[in-house]
């Protein structure tokens, strides 16, 4: 409009002063139609730019009329300006209109423009014009449309990489929040170092971890948190990691918190390098596996240890054992293996619970681990069997020094809940390499001795010997042969006088049984009663002792001999068995023995633990009308208190006792004491093992009751004792 009215108003007062009013009406028409399209912003731009371009023609036009030639610089805007507004085609057209409008215009309006050599064709003067015009103008047109569609490309491919940037750069933003919010929020320990170690960014669950903040941590260096073993341990595969040889770093490791416990981590680190290839950040993560790891080490531990004693269980055993075999093969040294058992430790479980048996064992425990070194091995090898290992044991003296002092740790006083214990035990001993090469060939051969430490009277330990295990054989064999004793009839009664002091008459008879076995002969009591107590054979063969005694006491009476008691041995675990009651009944009910004549022999060893439970059994015995009898009285460790407060007749003094108490005296100074004791509790004295006239005379003058042993007679077969008893002889005893 401003170019417009710039070109026009001169044009306007010149074509007014001059009186050319056609020109001048021209111009004001073309200023007020610029006006009007300028006014019309809200027509569309194709409308309003062809209605410019129609006016550059017109006008164009117009001034050719009546200017003419000058004019064609207005004919040739119109195209250039159709290029630039309305495209390439229309302008093209524009340019056309143009040719034809000049053509015919110069030729037949006769415009005043002449060539040279057309003076007699004006036709082809004007057709070169044109040509040349139109040349000209498409020159200037097409080159117009070719810098607009330049334009329009550049500007497109511009907007395209500003759309892309714009995008790029929302992802990028997008990105970054993505990833802000998953390194927050990362339920593990997420964080970057630099090729140092120090700290560039933490998330809070490191934080967490750790237990410092996050602007303690990021003053801090990996090595100010990490145990420095596990930083040294970690070196070759860090060089790895920033060689490139392996694409990330796996390890469970401990940090140590800002309070200065462990955290176990599984730590995964990875590389991030620059463009350039060279290594620039560290990526860590880390997860907290300490209840993973606590866990791990409790089921380790669980696989490993006894659960009651805390010890080492047989697994953990075998392990150490194999450890210590090969470290001493590797050096030529000797290993000893310790096969510990309690003595009488069923007693204990039986009559005063599992409870103060647990207990029991859980000190017992304590004080073996007290006894050994920390290279040493203390193994719960289940019930009340311990199994120690003296690794590197330097010669036989030194394992049965250490065997000795076991013996006497464990013997010592317990004090179970209010039960004040004496336990003993016995042990078997195998050497490496003498008496076997592996873990299970030393342990078999440490049981076998243990057991031949067990029938030598228990309380004692004993090595290895080669015909351990023919021994061992033997008592399974025969185990295997007492079950069919009963069945079999080979089982059978001798019968030992027991002599009235004051009058020499037999007064009693102890039922002591012996095996008669078809191939292997008459098998000794000691012999095969503690494989019947091992086994629970004792139990019927007990009921049989009780019959077979009963009938046979019976049937003296019967036969017109003197009334005597018949005594009965009853094992320990025949004394547990709920069934000794209706047993003993049922015995006394078939023989028709009175009950007073049936005496029941129980060792002091019975009767030790539980002394509650133990009055409650002999009263229910003594209800029944039974003469009760406490053998082997002074090996145990019966309280005094107690023994008043059982309900028994007799203290059988133990032959052990007995048989000193001539050239010993200590041992005349207890038997004379207990006779003492026994009298002032009102109960009987039988002394046993009795072999000598000397020592029958010197009970006798200590007011001893009765006596039995070899010095008046063996124990003796049914009929043999039955020709005793008639011979009605009385024994002569000087004292
Ligand atoms: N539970 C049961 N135990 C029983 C039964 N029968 C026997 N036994 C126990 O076996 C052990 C060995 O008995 P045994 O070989 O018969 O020996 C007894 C006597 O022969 C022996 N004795 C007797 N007098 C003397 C002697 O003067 N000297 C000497 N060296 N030995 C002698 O003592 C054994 C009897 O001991 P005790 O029982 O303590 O009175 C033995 O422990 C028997 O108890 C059974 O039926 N059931």
């Amino acid at each position: 409009m401003v170019l417009g009215s710039v070109a026009a108003v001169p044009s306007i007062l010149i074509s007014v002063s001059d009186g050319l009013w056609s020109i001048a009406v021209v111009d004001c028409v073309a200023l007020l139609w610029l006006a009007f399209i300028r006014r019309r912003r809200e027509s569309p731009f194709r409308w309003r730019a062809r209605n410019f371009i129609c006016l550059l023609y017109l006008l164009g036009l117009a001034l050719l009329l009546k200017v003419g030639p000058a004019a064609q610089i207005y004919l040739m805007a119109g195209p250039v300006m159709t290029a630039l507004l309305l495209g390439l085609r229309s302008a093209l057209f524009a340019l056309a209109l143009n040719a034809a409008t000049l053509l015919g215009v110069g030729y037949y309006a006769n415009a005043d423009i002449h060539l040279p050599g057309f003076a007699g064709a004006p036709l082809l003067e004007w057709i070169v014009i044109t040509i040349n015009f139109a040349f000209v103008n498409a020159l200037m047109t097409v080159s117009s449309a070719v810098l607009l569609h330049k334009l329009e490309i550049s500007l497109q491919k511009q907007s395209a990489i500003t759309v892309s940037l714009a995008e790029g750069h929302e992802r990028l933003r997008e990105s970054e929040a993505l990833y802000r919010a998953t390194f927050e929020n990362a339920p593990v320990g997420v964080s970057h170092l630099d090729l140092d170690g120090r700290w560039l960014a933490v998330n809070d669950e490191l934080c967490e971890i750790t237990g410092y903040s996050r602007d303690e941590m990021l003053s801090l260096r990996y090595g100010d948190i990490a145990e420095p073993e596990d930083v040294e341990a970690d070196a070759p595969a860090m060089a790895a990691l920033l060689r490139g040889d392996i694409p990330s770093l796996n390890r469970e490791q401990r940090y140590i918190r800002k309070d200065g416990a462990p955290v176990w981590v599984h730590r995964r680190t990875s590389l991030v390098r620059n463009a350039a290839g060279d290594p620039k950040h560290l990526v860590v993560v880390a997860t907290d596996i300490t209840e993973r790891v606590r866990y791990e080490v409790e089921l380790e531990y669980q696989a490993t240890h006894d659960a009651l004693t805390g010890l080492a269980n047989r697994n953990l055993l075998n392990d150490r054992l194999e450890q210590a075999l090969a470290g001493a093969s590797r050096h030529g040294r000797n290993v000893a293996v310790l096969f510990l058992d309690l003595d009488n430790f069923k007693i204990i479980n039986d009559s005063l619970g599992h409870g103060v048996g647990d207990e029991l064992i859980k000190s017992v425990g304590e004080r073996l681990a007290g006894c050994v070194r920390d290279m040493d091995t203390v193994a719960r090898a289940g019930g009340d069997e311990f199994v120690l290992i003296l690794a590197d044991a330097e010669s036989e003296n030194e394992v049965a020094t250490a065997m000795s002092r076991i013996l006497e740790v464990v013997a010592g006083l317990y004090q179970v809940a209010r039960h004040e214990l004496h336990v003993t035990c016995s042990i078997g001993a195998s050497l490496f390499p003498r008496d076997g090469a592996d873990p299970e060939t030393l342990l078999k051969n440490a049981d076998a001795a243990m057991y031949r430490a067990k029938e030598g009277g228990r309380n004692r330990c004993k090595f290895y010997q080669e015909e351990m295990n023919a021994r061992l054989g033997q008592r399974l064999s025969l185990a295997a042969k007492l079950r069919h004793a009963l069945e079999r009839d080979e089982l059978l009664l001798h019968y030992q006088p027991q002599v009235d002091l004051r009058s020499g008459a037999i007064v009693g008879a102890e039922a002591l049984i012996r095996w008669r076995h078809p191939e292997l002969g008459l098998v000794p009591p000691s012999q095969f009663i503690p494989i019947a107590e091992e086994t629970g054979l004792i139990v019927p063969i007990g009921e049989w002792v009780l019959h077979a005694a009963c009938v046979q006491a019976q049937s003296w009476a019967a036969m017109g001999l003197p009334r005597i008691r018949v005594a009965v041995n009853i094992s320990a675990r025949q004394f547990r068995h709920k069934g000794l009651l209706e047993s003993i009944q049922q015995a006394l009910r078939l023989s028709g023995i009175p009950p007073g004549y049936l005496e029941v022999e129980i060792t002091e060893s019975m009767i030790m633990y539980g002394p509650e439970e133990t009055i409650r059994l002999l009263r229910n015995l003594k209800d029944l009308g039974l003469q009760i009898a406490l053998d082997d009285f002074g090996t145990g460790f019966s309280s005094l208190s107690y023994l008043k407060r059982f309900p028994i007749d007799v203290l059988k003094i133990d032959q052990s006792f007995v048989r000193g108490i001539v050239s010993d005296r200590e041992d005349a100074a207890i038997v004379k004491t207990v006779i003492g004791l026994a009298h002032s509790l009102e109960l009987r004295t039988i002394a046993e093992g009795v072999e000598t006239a000397e020592q029958a005379g010197l009970l006798r003058g200590w007011a001893s009751d009765e006596v039995q042993g070899y010095h008046f007679s063996r124990p003796l077969d049914a009929d043999a004792f039955i020709g005793r008893l008639r011979e009605g002889r009385r024994f002569v005893i000087d004292g």
